[in-house]
């Protein structure tokens, strides 16, 4: 067990706020619930600013506000404005990086304004729309403002963006900046109303961002509401894993019930295992509260996610073990001890490749200072960090921008999809490496979305590139589904590209392995994993939808209604495209060769030497053990997932025959040749 001695001394004391409230953010409101609520507002530390912010948000066009996590720049920011009528009647938006985020801090919102969800406070994330005529207040994820933006440059709905979470630097985040900038430009220059811009973070690089929005004046909010206690190891740790586990129980040992703990973790098969250990362990101590051990990351549903948030029953502890969706502006009820593993799992591109790769790296002291701050909401907490001060001091002060290191081919449609045409010019706060730009155009280019204007080097969005912008998905994606039609099997597509875009459908009971695995074989096929989810997809329609049904056969219900309501979308945009709905039946080849057309990019074959080498760069690739072809060495496989643990694992796979790949994409295998063949 290790020693309470192993820990250094707290980074730093902070003053002992004697208020104390306690509510339930997912109880409806009770019996003086409101008053409570409001008196909370009241206990703010940002409560004291009010005026302040207001009247200085009035004056200026955009702002920065920085404060501390926990003082309520998030909550009560946009009820301020609000309530002094800042927002003229119009809509404030207010962008967060993650669904989880913008889900939950909207509930806690409407809560406070004693009002329904959808009704004056709502929000809106991929494929969920929870807002009516009457919302003023709309929290969303940044993807769906950009999304919003492409329909209306100028963002007319919109009087006040409040930018929150700006230090994530997500790409959405980082393109929304320049388009939200621009369109405030726009609206000046044509004598519109003016569109104000908040740039809101506990940790960020202000001068930067004030720079960037012309010169904004910065707003410093004082203090927090409750002290944390910061402790760092006192050695460096090799098993960052078994020392969340040891601190974990240590406190466990020690702290009475409802006091409860967030672990933050990198990955759903880390955190998934880490819940089965936790869970095993806790199963013989005595005299220690109940455990209820809780899981929270972006693939689960979010019905579940919003489970973490929920009172914890007396005399048990919850324990959430997060992934770093978990980070950022969220307030999970009754955590008093947050254990950081200093750990995240990050998106990095390889140009040479043209693929993200998802890889664990070492947090930045702006994501570590994030995860503390999820302690302390409610009361004072304590945070755990599984890393020594020095390492601490060592880790980069900001994470680097995602647009530098992810695949931008996304990005660059949707700028394109804006009528910016010259994408390396484009007011970028921190530009991505140009050669990450032209990656992503030449992928553009491949996938037919860009053309080169005759005689001249000048790309523009072509009408295919136009109907891939529509769709809310990965460039990739969306090109396979506009082929699907003349493949004659769009609504297969439609249902494989709607379960690839839900969360999970296959449940594991640790329990019953055997029998969730005898179930999930039924619909296994030698084709490979998309075929799997198609057959998932058709038992599940065959049954109408049946909840007995997906519980006898290990399929989690939830997620396939949400595979339905995403289905129907995508069909939406389909039938807004005019597009011929076909089916191609029973015949599954059709579809493999369509995913080839669609991912030939993405394509690996078998080598003399048994492994799997990437058919452009030769990288090597396995497949993942949770791949209906693990067991099986197929010649050639197109993927549509790709993640680094130990090994780089190709994750959702199927078999395919070299040539369709050759036949859909002639000009690039040609060119990419020489390493292609070998
Ligand atoms: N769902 C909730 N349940 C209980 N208390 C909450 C909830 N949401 C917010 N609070 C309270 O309001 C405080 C301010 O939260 P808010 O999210 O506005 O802070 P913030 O300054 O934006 O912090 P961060 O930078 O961490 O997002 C929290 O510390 C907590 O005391």
């Amino acid at each position: 067990m290790r020693n309470p001695e192993d820990f250094g001394p707290p980074e730093k004391k902070q003053k002992l706020n004697p208020i104390q409230f306690n509510f339930n953010s997912q109880n409806g409101p009770k019996k003086n619930s409101f008053e409570e609520l409001r008196d909370a507002r009241r206990a703010l530390p940002i409560f004291s600013a009010k005026h302040k912010i207001v009247s200085e948000i009035k004056k200026f066009p955009s702002a920065i506000v920085i404060g501390e996590t926990g003082s309520g720049k998030t909550t009560q920011i946009p009820q301020y404005l609000l309530e002094a009528g800042v927002h003229q009647n119009a809509i404030i938006a207010i962008t967060q990086p993650r669904r989880v985020a913008a889900i939950s801090v909207s509930q806690r919102v409407a809560l406070e304004k004693n009002t329904t969800i959808g009704s004056l406070v709502g929000y809106c994330v991929r494929f969920e729309d929870v807002t009516s005529a009457g919302t003023k207040l709309k929290f969303m994820t940044d993807g769906m403002l950009l999304r919003e933006s492409i329909l209306d440059p100028t963002l007319t709905r919109y009087s006040i963006i409040i930018l929150d979470e700006a230090h994530e630097r997500t790409i959405n985040t980082d393109v929304l900046f320049g388009v939200v900038k621009a369109a405030q430009r726009r609206r000046l220059k044509t004598g519109q109303k003016l569109l104000k811009i908040i740039v809101m973070s506990a940790t960020m690089d202000v001068d930067h961002f004030s720079e960037y929005f012309n010169k904004a004046p910065v707003l410093y909010l004082e203090g927090r509401q409750y002290p944390i206690q910061v402790m760092h190891t006192k050695e460096p740790q090799s098993d960052y894993l078994f020392a969340s586990l040891i601190t974990l129980f240590q406190i466990h040992k020690e702290a009475p019930a409802g006091d409860d703990i967030l672990i933050f973790l990198t990955g759903q098969e880390e955190i998934e295992s880490a819940v089965k250990t936790i869970k095993d362990l806790a199963r013989d101590l005595k005299d220690v509260p109940q455990l209820v051990v809780l899981p929270l990351y972006a693939a689960l549903p979010s019905q579940t996610q919003i489970k973490v948030f929920a009172k914890t029953p007396p005399g048990h502890r919850k324990v959430v073990v997060a992934t770093n969706i978990a980070e950022t502006s969220i307030t999970i009820h009754g955590i008093k001890y947050v254990i950081d593993s200093g750990m995240v799992k990050a998106k990095v591109y390889n140009p040479h490749s043209g693929l993200d790769l998802l890889k664990v790296v070492t947090a930045s002291k702006a994501q570590v200072l994030q995860r503390t701050g999820r302690a302390g909401r409610e009361a004072p907490g304590v945070c755990y960090r599984l890393f020594t001060e020095s390492e601490f001091q060592n880790m980069s002060t900001n994470t680097v921008p995602e647009i530098q290191r992810c695949n931008l081919a996304s990005v660059v449609l949707q700028l394109m999809a804006l009528g910016i045409s010259d994408v390396l010019t484009f007011d970028f706060m921190d530009k991505p490496a140009p050669e990450s730009i032209n990656a992503a155009l030449e992928e553009l280019v491949i996938l037919g979305a860009l053309e080169r204007q005759v005689n001249s080097d000048i790309l523009k969005l072509t009408p295919l590139g136009k109907q891939m912008a529509a769709f809310p998905l990965d460039p990739r994606f969306s090109k396979v589904i506009l082929l699907a039609k003349d493949y004659d099997c769009l609504e297969e597509i439609l249902s494989i590209i709607a379960m690839l875009s839900a969360e999970s459908v296959l449940v594991s009971v640790s329990n019953k392995r055997k029998e969730c695995l005898e179930s999930h074989q039924k619909f296994m096929s030698s084709e490979g994993d998309h075929i799997m989810l198609l057959n998932i997809y058709r038992a599940y329609k065959s049954v109408n939808g049946n909840k007995s049904w997906c519980f006898d056969n290990f399929i989690n219900s939830t997620n396939m209604h949400n595979a339905q309501e995403i289905r129907k979308q995508l069909r939406e945009i389909c039938e807004r495209n005019n597009m011929t709905f076909t089916s191609c039946g029973r015949d599954t080849t059709t579809i493999r060769k369509c995913l080839a057309a669609g991912f030939f990019m993405n394509a690996a074959e078998l080598s003399k030497e048994g492994d799997f080498l990437t058919m452009t760069t030769r990288t090597k690739v396995s497949i993942h053990p949770s791949s209906a072809l693990f067991q099986c060495k197929p010649a050639c496989v197109v993927f549509t997932e790709l993640v680094k643990t130990t090994k780089c694992y190709m994750r959702t796979l199927s078999v395919v025959d070299p040539d369709w790949l050759y036949e859909a994409a002639p000009s690039y295998f040609k060119r990419k040749k020489t390493s292609a063949i070998s």
